[in-house]
C-alpha cells in the first residue's frame, strides 16, 4: 500500500502529495488524516497522509519511518476543507492543514503510552507496561507488538497515546475509585466484613450511598482514612481503582452558577423559530441576526445551541478574541457546564491542546472560541454561530488569509446545518446579502425590558476651538466627567487610535483632503511633504493653508493615549484613571486585571483604545466619551465610515446597561458626517443606504471584489519596480472590466526597514485571476526565497488596507 503524503515544507515544489510505501507493521494504521514521519532528502520530516492508493506511478518510493497518530488527527472533512482552503487563499496545502491544528501538534514532544484501565490488556502489552501506568512510546515500538492490538485497546478507552509537550510535571493523571460490583454484592461484602475493619466498612458504606466514581484523594480525605484501608477492597474486586486523565482546565476550580433558559420575548421567539426549524430539518442556511446592543442575541444563540445538543449534535460559537471575556465564558459555562470547551489565544499551548483534545475525543459538544475555533474537529456539527460578525479579527492576516465566515459556510454546507451571523452593526457585505435574500434576515429591534439606548451628544470641536478651548477635552465633556465623579459613578473614555495617524486636518473647519478618485483620506508623507492616495496614484503637495477656509491650522492629526492620560490628569487632578492600551496590557492577564480593578470601583475613569469597546458590562458606567471620532473616520481605508459607525454604536452600547441610564459624548470636527450623525441616532438602516451609494460610485465591496498585492523590499526602487511589473501584468491579463490600481506606497510605507508598495485590483468577475496570480508568485519564487529578498502577499479579501 502507498500513502499519499503532504510534507511539512512550505514551497511551490512541494505543494503536492508525495508517495511513500507503508511498511507492513503500519498497514491499517496509516490512514488518511494520520501524521507520519517520512524521509525527505537527507532529513526526516513530518507529513500528513491525505489518501491511500494501491500503487504508485513512481518506480521507487521510500518507506514511512514512523507513525505519530493511531487515531487520525484530521478527519476526512478537514482534509477536504484544507484542500478547499488552499485553493481559496492560494496558500500551500501544508499551511492550510497546519492552520487547523493547535500549535502543539507541530511542536516537538515526547510520545507516551498511558494505561487508563485496570482491566487486563493483551498479555504482551501488559508485560511491557509491567505494572506501570505510563511508558515511553518507544518501549511499545521496540516490543514489536502490533499496532492493531494497540488500536483495539484505544478504541475501548483502555490506553491512550499522549503527547507530552513540556516537562513531565505538566502531565496530569489522577487516581479514581469506583464500585466494581453491584450494590447487592456490596451489601453482602459489608456483612462479611469484620466489625473491627471500621475504615473498610466506612468506604463500602460510602459507595452504597453514592455509587459514582470519586477522586481517590478526595475519598480518603473525606473519610479520613488511608490507602491501606482501600487496598484490600480493591484486591478483592469490590472496588476498582484506575487512572483518569485530568485535563488542564483553565477555568478549573471556578464554580459557574448554573443558569436556565429565559422565556423568550416575542421578538426573540420570532427570530429563533426559523433557526430551530432549519436545525430540525438538517438543512443548510445562513441567517443574519441583526439585533441592537442588549437585545438578547446571546440568549437566542444559547437556546439554538440547546436544540442542537438535544439532537445529539455539536455547535461552534465564534466570538471576537477581544470579547472572550470571563463574563462571556461564564454565560456559556453557566448554561452548558462541562459540555463547553473554550479556545482563545490567552491559553497556554498545553491548555489549548487539552481543550482541542476534549473536542476530538467528543467529550464536549460546544466550543466557544476565537477565529481558529472554526476548525474544531467535530464530526456531527449542527450549528455554527458567529457573534459580532462584522469584526475584522475574523480575518486571518498572515500566511493563510482566510475569513472565518467563509470557512463556516463551507463547513455548514458539508454538515447540512445553519450558520447564524449576529451583530448590531452587520458588515455591509453581510447586510447586502441579507437584503438580497441570500441570507435570511432576523431582527431584534428592542433592548431587553424596554431599556432605551443612551442619548448621544455630538460636540463640535471646531466650535470649541473658536471659543478659545485648545485642549482635547471639550467643555461639555469635562463638565459631565466632573458630574459623574461627584456622584461616584464611572466614566469610559475612548481614543480610537494609539499613537499615530496618517492624515492632515484643518482644526478650524474640519476639512480633510481626500482622493478625488477613491473616496479615502490622503496619506501625509512627511519626507516629501506631500499628500498621496495609497489606492491609486494620485498625489498633491501638502497645502500651506486650508483649501476650504484658508485657515493656517491645517496639520497632522493624532495623539497617543499616554499624552491624553497626562492631559486628563492635569484637567481633573482628583480623578483616578486606568489606562488600557497595547502598552499597559502587554503582560499576560493584565487586560483582565485592569478591568477587574475598574469593575471593583478602584478607578473613576477607564481610558483606552479599541480594546475597551466591546464586551464591557459595568452597571456603574453612566458616561462614555469618544475623544476623537475623526481619527477613525479618516483612516486611509474605504471601510473607514463603516468602522466609525460600528465603533460608535459599540461604545455607546457600553453606557447605561443596567438600572442607571447612560449618556454618550462624541467629540468630532465633522458632526455632519453621515456615519457620525446616524450612529448618534442608532439608524443602521439609513447608514447602510448611504454607504452603499458610495461603495457603488467608487467601486468597492460589496459591489466589487478586491485583490490586494503588498510587495516589500529593503530597497525602495526594487519594491516599486516589482509592484509596477505586477500591476502591468494584471492589467494586461484581466478583462477590461477590472480596475488595476498601482503601484502606490502603502499607507504604512515602511515597516522594519522594508519599503512597502501595493497594487489593488477591483473586479466583478475574473474567473482566471488566480491562475495569473499563481504565475506571478511562480515568477518571483527565487527572489522571495532569498533572505532580505522580495516579499509578496496576496489577499483576496483584504480587510487590512494599510
Ligand atoms: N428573554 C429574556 N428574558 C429576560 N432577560 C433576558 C432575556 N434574553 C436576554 N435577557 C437578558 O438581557 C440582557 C441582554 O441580553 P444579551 O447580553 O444577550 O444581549 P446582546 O444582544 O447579546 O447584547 P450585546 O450585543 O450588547 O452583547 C442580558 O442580561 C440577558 O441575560
Ligand atoms: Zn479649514
Ligand atoms: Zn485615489
Amino acid at each position: 500500500m502507498i500513502a499519499n503524503v503532504i510534507v511539512d515544507v512550505a514551497s511551490q515544489n512541494t505543494n503536492r502529495p508525495f508517495d511513500y510505501e507503508i511498511p507492513e507493521k503500519f498497514e491499517g494504521i496509516v490512514q488518511p488524516g494520520v501524521r507520519v514521519i517520512v524521509p525527505f532528502g537527507p532529513r526526516k520530516i513530518l507529513g500528513y497522509v491525505i489518501s491511500l492508493s494501491e500503487t504508485s506511478s513512481f518506480s521507487s518510493v521510500k518507506k514511512i519511518t514512523d507513525v505519530l497518530d493511531v487515531i487520525p488527527t484530521l478527519t476526512q472533512e478537514l482534509l477536504h476543507l484544507g484542500k478547499w482552503l488552499s485553493n481559496y487563499t492560494l496558500s500551500y496545502y501544508i499551511s492550510c492543514l497546519q492552520v487547523m491544528l493547535p500549535q502543539v501538534m507541530k511542536a516537538k514532544y515526547r510520545k507516551e503510552l498511558w494505561k487508563l484501565s485496570d482491566e487486563p490488556l493483551d498479555s504482551a502489552l501488559d508485560a511491557v507496561f509491567d505494572g506501570r501506568g505510563v511508558m515511553d512510546f518507544e518501549e511499545f515500538e521496540q516490543s514489536g507488538i502490533s499496532y492493531h492490538i494497540l488500536r483495539k485497546h484505544m478504541n475501548e478507552g483502555e490506553v491512550d497515546v499522549h503527547y507530552e509537550v513540556k516537562s513531565r510535571e505538566t502531565k496530569k493523571l489522577k487516581a479514581v475509585v469506583a464500585p466494581a460490583v453491584s450494590p447487592i454484592d456490596m451489601e453482602e461484602k459489608l456483612e462479611d466484613l469484620p466489625p473491627q475493619a471500621k475504615k473498610q466498612r466506612a468506604i463500602v458504606e460510602y459507595f452504597l450511598q453514592q455509587p459514582e466514581p470519586l477522586d481517590k484523594k478526595r475519598l480518603l480525605d473525606h473519610l479520613q482514612t488511608t490507602p491501606a484501608a482501600l487496598k484490600p477492597l480493591v484486591e478483592q474486586n469490590v472496588l476498582k481503582e484506575y487512572k483518569q486523565e485530568v485535563f488542564r482546565d483553565p477555568y478549573g476550580g471556578r464554580e459557574f452558577k448554573r443558569t436556565t433558559p429565559f422565556t423568550l420575548t416575542d421578538e426573540q421567539e420570532t427570530a429563533i423559530r426559523p433557526i430551530l426549524s432549519t436545525i430540525e430539518k438538517q438543512e443548510h442556511d445562513v441567517f443574519l441576526l441583526h439585533g441592537v446592543t442588549g437585545s438578547g442575541k446571546t440568549e437566542v444563540y444559547m437556546q439554538s445551541i440547546q436544540q442542537v445538543l438535544d439532537k445529539g449534535e455539536e455547535a461552534i460559537m465564534l466570538v471576537p478574541e477581544i470579547a472572550l471575556t470571563p463574563q462571556m465564558v461564564e454565560r456559556f459555562k453557566g448554561r452548558f457546564g462541562s459540555k463547553v470547551a473554550v479556545l482563545h489565544s490567552a491559553l497556554s499551548a498545553g491548555e489549548k491542546y487539552d481543550e482541542w483534545r476534549k473536542i476530538q475525543r467528543q467529550e464536549v459538544q460546544v466550543v466557544v472560541g476565537a477565529r481558529s475555533a472554526i476548525f474544531a474537529p467535530f464530526t456531527n456539527l449542527g450549528l455554527i454561530i458567529i457573534d459580532e460578525e462584522h469584526e475584522t479579527s475574523y480575518k486571518q492576516e498572515d500566511r493563510t488569509r482566510y475569513h472565518a465566515r467563509d470557512v463556516a459556510v463551507q463547513r455548514a454546507k458539508t454538515h447540512h446545518c445553519p450558520v447564524v451571523l449576529g451583530s448590531a452593526t452587520p458588515s455591509l457585505e453581510t447586510y447586502a446579502r441579507a437584503a438580497k435574500g441570500n441570507y435570511q434576515l432576523l431582527t431584534l429591534s428592542k433592548r431587553m425590558n424596554e431599556a432605551v439606548m443612551p442619548e448621544v451628544e455630538l460636540v463640535d470641536m471646531r466650535e470649541e476651538l473658536h471659543s478659545g478651548n485648545r485642549s482635547m477635552f471639550s467643555i461639555p465633556l469635562k463638565e459631565k466627567i466632573e458630574e459623574r465623579l461627584a456622584r461616584k459613578e464611572q466614566v469610559v473614555l475612548f481614543l480610537n487610535r494609539r499613537g499615530y495617524s496618517t492624515f492632515v486636518m484643518c482644526r478650524d473647519c474640519g476639512h480633510v483632503s481626500e482622493c478625488p478618485h477613491c473616496d479615502i483620506a490622503l496619506t501625509y508623507h512627511k519626507r516629501q511633504n506631500r499628500l498621496k492616495c495609497h489606492y491609486c496614484s494620485h498625489e498633491e503637495p501638502m497645502p500651506e493653508k486650508c483649501p476650504e477656509c484658508e485657515s493656517k491650522t491645517i496639520r497632522y492629526f493624532g495623539t497617543g493615549t499616554q499624552k491624553v492620560e497626562e492631559a486628563l490628569q492635569e484637567l481633573i487632578p482628583e480623578a483616578r484613571i486606568i489606562r488600557m492600551d497595547v502598552d499597559t496590557t502587554r503582560r499576560k492577564g493584565a487586560h483582565e486585571r485592569l478591568l477587574t480593578q475598574f469593575g471593583e470601583g478602584k478607578a473613576d475613569i477607564l481610558l483606552g483604545t479599541q480594546m475597551i469597546a466591546k464586551g464591557l458590562d459595568f452597571g456603574n458606567v453612566t458616561l462614555v466619551g469618544v475623544l476623537a471620532a475623526d481619527a477613525m473616520l479618516n483612516l486611509p481605508d474605504f471601510r473607514a465610515s463603516e468602522k466609525t459607525f460600528q465603533l460608535l454604536t459599540q461604545v455607546s452600547g457600553r453606557a447605561g446597561r443596567h438600572e442607571k441610564s447612560g449618556e454618550v459624548v462624541v467629540q468630532t470636527y465633522t458632526p455632519e458626517h453621515y456615519s457620525i450623525e446616524l450612529a448618534s441616532t442608532y439608524d443602521y438602516e439609513q447608514f447602510f443606504q448611504e454607504e452603499m451609494k458610495l461603495r457603488k460610485a467608487f467601486r468597492y465591496p460589496p459591489y466589487y471584489y478586491l485583490t490586494l498585492f503588498t510587495i516589500s523590499h529593503p530597497n525602495q526602487l526594487k519594491a516599486e519596480e516589482a509592484t509596477r511589473k505586477i500591476t502591468m501584468f494584471m492589467q494586461q491579463k484581466l478583462s477590461g472590466q477590472a480596475h488595476v490600481l498601482g503601484p502606490t506606497p502603502s499607507a504604512l510605507a515602511r515597516i522594519n526597514n522594508r519599503y512597502r508598495y501595493q497594487c489593488m485590483v477591483k473586479y466583478k468577475k475574473e474567473p482566471e485571476q488566480r491562475k495569473f496570480v499563481e504565475r506571478i508568485l511562480h515568477y518571483y519564487e527565487d527572489e522571495m526565497k532569498q533572505e532580505n529578498g522580495l516579499q509578496i502577499t496576496v489577499d483576496f479579501q483584504p480587510y487590512q488596507l494599510m
